[in-house]
């Protein structure tokens, strides 16, 4: 999902006509303060808030919450290499790579430098492992085309879940998939981690949802 106009929370006009140009500034500039300029996805503002909604969600209906930390591996090397330009470029990449390749009901959002950040709400983590895979294996097969040839990237992720009777705070889920991530990059990068599986869950898909699943993901 990228930002789009909000069309909700929109306040009246003060004087009661249909088209407002303060209302649309405003509502213009509360979109631009949700929005990384350099690859128009949600920033880290946007995410903070997102994820707190989802997480309330996922207390009140059960459902769970999945996060995904995604970092460009050696990317200090590419700057170097090429230039900041390039540099860019290759994060616009990530970033058009993600839109295109989640539901529209993920939130990606660019988390700060290079690195990036996927609310998947209503995902459990026995899903979740496969769309970071797919993800991970995407970057791997998707060079940025630049003038002269193409760059190829890679990148670690880290991911995991919240589900309804997890205590701990958003601050602290955030924390634990970033050390995730951190583990995927100890262990080599190009990778995914994930948290602690769980059982039950996993036990309850029957071995054809498994096929279908992996079968979804492999032909997208
Ligand atoms: N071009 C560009 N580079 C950025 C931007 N934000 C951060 N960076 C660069 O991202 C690089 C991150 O480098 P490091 O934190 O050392 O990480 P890394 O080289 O990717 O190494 P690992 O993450 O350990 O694989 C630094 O060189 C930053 O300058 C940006 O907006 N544009």
């Amino acid at each position: 999902m990228k930002p789009t106009v909000e069309k909700d929370n929109r306040p009246d006009c003060p004087v009661g006509e249909t088209q407002c140009p303060i209302i649309d500034e405003l509502m213009m500039l509360r979109q631009l303060a949700r929005t990384d300029p350099l690859t128009g996805l949600f920033n880290s503002r946007h995410f903070r808030d997102a994820l707190l909604q989802e997480i309330e969600r996922t207390q009140r209906q059960g459902q769970p919450t999945s996060l995904m930390f995604v970092d460009l591996d050696f990317f200090k090397k590419v700057n170097d290499t090429h230039g900041h330009e390039v540099g860019n470029t290759a994060l616009k990449h990530l970033a058009d790579l993600l839109v295109n390749n989640l539901r529209r009901l993920d939130i990606p959002c660019r988390y700060g430098g290079e690195e990036f950040v996927v609310i998947l709400p209503g995902t459990d983590l026995y899903t979740g492992k496969f769309v970071a895979e797919r993800i991970r294996s995407l970057i791997e097969s998707s060079p940025v085309p630049l003038a002269k040839g193409e760059l190829r990237l890679t990148a670690s992720i880290g991911i995991d879940t919240y589900r309804s009777e997890d205590q701990d705070t958003p601050d602290a889920f955030v924390a634990r998939t970033d050390a995730l991530l951190y583990q995927a990059k100890a262990e080599g990068r190009n990778r995914v981690v994930h948290g602690v599986a769980d059982l039950t869950t996993e036990a309850k898909i029957s071995a054809d949802e498994k096929a279908a699943l992996s079968d979804l993901f492999t032909k997208r």
